[in-house]
């Protein structure tokens, strides 16, 4: 593997926009080995990448101050009746210190919707190119390292059939300073119920991923690199040779607010390859419609069982 971040010892891989064109040749397959022994080790890693320079966080902050410091009536008016997991979301008593703001989809219009809906007198441009930009390249990351893990795995000739299927939700969250009585956890240890995950943390650390040791370690982050990770259909998908990295947020003592921005990328109907099945692994899922599986969980909030989909699709 390539090297370790020194703080959490958490892979780090270099996805420049070199390699993400390239595609093929020797670079390219090694690259792609990484990625996937990264995931099968440690179920996420960070990205390092070419695309945030200092000027752009700096409008990322911005675009996010934008939001956030309007009042909360205003971002309630962000809803999707229909779909719980999307819309605004704050003041929720076991996580007081998260707010945040979902959407849906990667099209200009996503953004522009919520621009719309927060400032509908004079709009506010530069906070929806700002987005937007941020949210491209992080689906240009999701759908490169997608390719590469079936690349890396031989079924690289499943992979558009896959892509026609994936779609994305999109959140901005915002984690308060807590108060001196009050808890540092800003988001419960969870797995993310999608295919993968690409996580952007602006200037202040917090989100924690879990090692397979059981340790609990920062995913120390530049501010030019994201996180990647395994969500719970890349389990399924890899017939859990793969596991969904269990992760949490922990605001600490640094005494900054935190923004994050997150691509959830999920794929529709989720089946394991027949090339991922042998008599050493046996099918451990049987494919399952994501948004069903989204509905069973819907009920559970955040205390979902990290064993759900074991559960809702699990041989045995
Ligand atoms: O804010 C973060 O860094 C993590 C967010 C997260 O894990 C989630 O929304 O599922
Ligand atoms: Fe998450």
């Amino acid at each position: 593997m390539g090297h370790f971040s020194p703080a959490s010892g958490i892979p780090v891989v270099e996805l420049g926009e070199k390699i993400i064109s390239a595609r093929s040749g020797s670079d390219w397959a090694s690259k792609c080995d990484e990625v996937r022994r990264a995931l099968e080790e440690y179920g996420c890693f960070i990205v390092e990448s070419d695309k945030i320079s200092t000027e752009f966080g700096d409008k990322i902050v911005k675009a996010y101050q934008d939001l956030f410091d309007l009042p909360v009536e205003t971002k309630r008016r962000n809803s999707y009746p229909s779909e719980p997991f999307l819309g605004y979301f704050g003041q929720h008593p076991k996580v007081p210190l998260h707010e945040s703001v979902g959407m849906q989809g990667t099209a200009f219009e996503a953004v522009q919707r919520v621009a719309d809906l927060m400032w509908p007198d004079q709009g506010n441009v530069e906070f929806c190119e700002t987005i937007y930009s941020l949210m491209k390249s992080m689906e240009d990351i999701s759908y490169v390292v997608s390719r590469m893990v079936f690349e890396s795995y031989g079924v690289s000739g499943l992979y558009e059939a896959c892509h026609t299927q994936m779609n994305h939700a999109t959140r901005l969250m915002k984690y308060r300073i807590p108060e001196p009585d009050e808890t540092d956890l800003g988001l419960t240890p969870h797995v993310d119920t999608n295919f993968i995950t690409v996580l952007y943390q602006s200037q202040t650390n917090g989100l924690e991923v879990q090692k397979k040791t059981g340790e609990w370690v920062t995913a120390g982050l530049s501010p030019s690199s994201f996180v990647f990770m395994a969500g719970e259909g890349l389990m399924a998908w890899s017939n859990g040779r793969i596991s969904a990295s269990h992760h949490q947020v922990t605001m600490g003592k640094t005494g900054k607010t935190r923004y994050s921005f997150a691509v959830f990328t999920s794929i529709k109907w989720t089946e394991t390859p027949e090339e991922l099945v042998d008599e050493d692994h046996p099918l451990q899922y049987k494919a399952y419609d994501h948004d069903e599986y989204m509905r069973y969980i819907s009920k559970t909030g955040l205390e979902k069982d990290p064993l759900s989909l074991k559960a809702f699709c699990g041989v045995n």
